[in-house]
């Protein structure tokens, strides 16, 4: 099956702010199938983020390529949904104005049907009777919800998701965890999700990529065994469990502090 998204060789050097090189990715390698959830944990620093704007288009590549449905990344793309870790909402729009915001950005105007499926969205995000509010309005984990919601406006073929629940209570955090799975179920995505949750990505993924610290490689690759659905349950599942302990061991071996 060819991929969908390719990193070959993928080398990242930044300049620091006092004009030092900054390595933040050598020699990256990474291929997505069709529909594969994918998690990205690792250091701090390790390039996690860079991995996605690389993706996204948001960023060009030092060196080596990065291929999307086997085309060169030159700009950013409109089968891309992102969420940041941050929800970088407009202050001015409600909070329906900003789910439907792309559309409006994109094609001047906002269909009937995008109003239509921001409503459910804002339902699915336990929002619904929020829609006319503005963003200082809503708490951090509400502000986030709605930018998740904008990410699955256009229903993208792939989502790249930088930490979105890290500023999430655990509840609405675990809540969002199995919501982001069944709409990958509903509607089948490619995903990078950048996680420091081992659990999270446990629970997500098809493969768990272990990045090293700087400058950023591709220490290991775990396949996920867990069955799908996946739910509550899964939580408790002695594979789960042992492959949690195990994935902590690995990178706490990598980096003793
Ligand atoms: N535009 C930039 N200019 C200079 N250095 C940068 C730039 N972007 C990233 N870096 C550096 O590249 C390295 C990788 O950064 P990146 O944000 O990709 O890491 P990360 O793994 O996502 O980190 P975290 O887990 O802390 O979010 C860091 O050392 C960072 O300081």
């Amino acid at each position: 099956m060819p991929s969908v998204i390719d990193l070959n060789a993928v080398t990242q050097t930044f300049v620091s702010s006092d004009g030092s090189p900054v390595t933040a990715l050598h020699n990256v390698d990474l291929h997505l199938q069709r529909n594969e959830f994918i998690s990205l944990i690792g250091p701090s620093g390790c390039g996690k983020s860079t991995v996605l704007r690389l993706i996204a288009g948001l960023l060009r590549p030092g060196a080596g390529e990065v291929r999307i449905f086997d085309l060169p990344v030159t700009e950013p793309r409109d089968e891309i949904g992102m969420v940041f870790q941050k929800p970088t909402l407009l202050p001015w729009l409600s909070v329906v104005d900003n789910i439907t915001f792309p559309m409006r950005h994109k094609y001047g105007r906002v269909d009937a049907k995008d109003g239509v499926r921001a409503q459910a969205l804002l339902k699915m995000i336990g929002l619904q009777d929020f829609g006319h509010k503005r963003p200082h309005e809503l708490s951090g984990g509400m502000q986030q919800r709605v930018a998740i919601a904008r990410s699955l406006l256009h229903d993208p073929d792939i989502l790249l998701m930088d930490e979105p629940f890290s500023a999430l209570d655990a509840l609405t955090r675990d809540e969002m965890s199995f919501e982001l799975l069944r709409i990958c179920s509903e509607r089948p995505k490619t995903v990078v999700f950048v996680t420091h949750s081992i659990q999270e990505a446990l629970l997500l993924s098809d493969r768990i990529v272990v990045m090293s610290a700087r400058p950023g490689r591709v220490a290991q690759i775990i396949d996920v065994p867990l069955a799908r659905p996946r739910t509550l349950q899964t939580l408790a599942d002695p594979v789960f469990t042992r492959m949690a302990h195990e994935i902590r061991e690995q990178v706490f071996t990598r980096h003793p502090h």
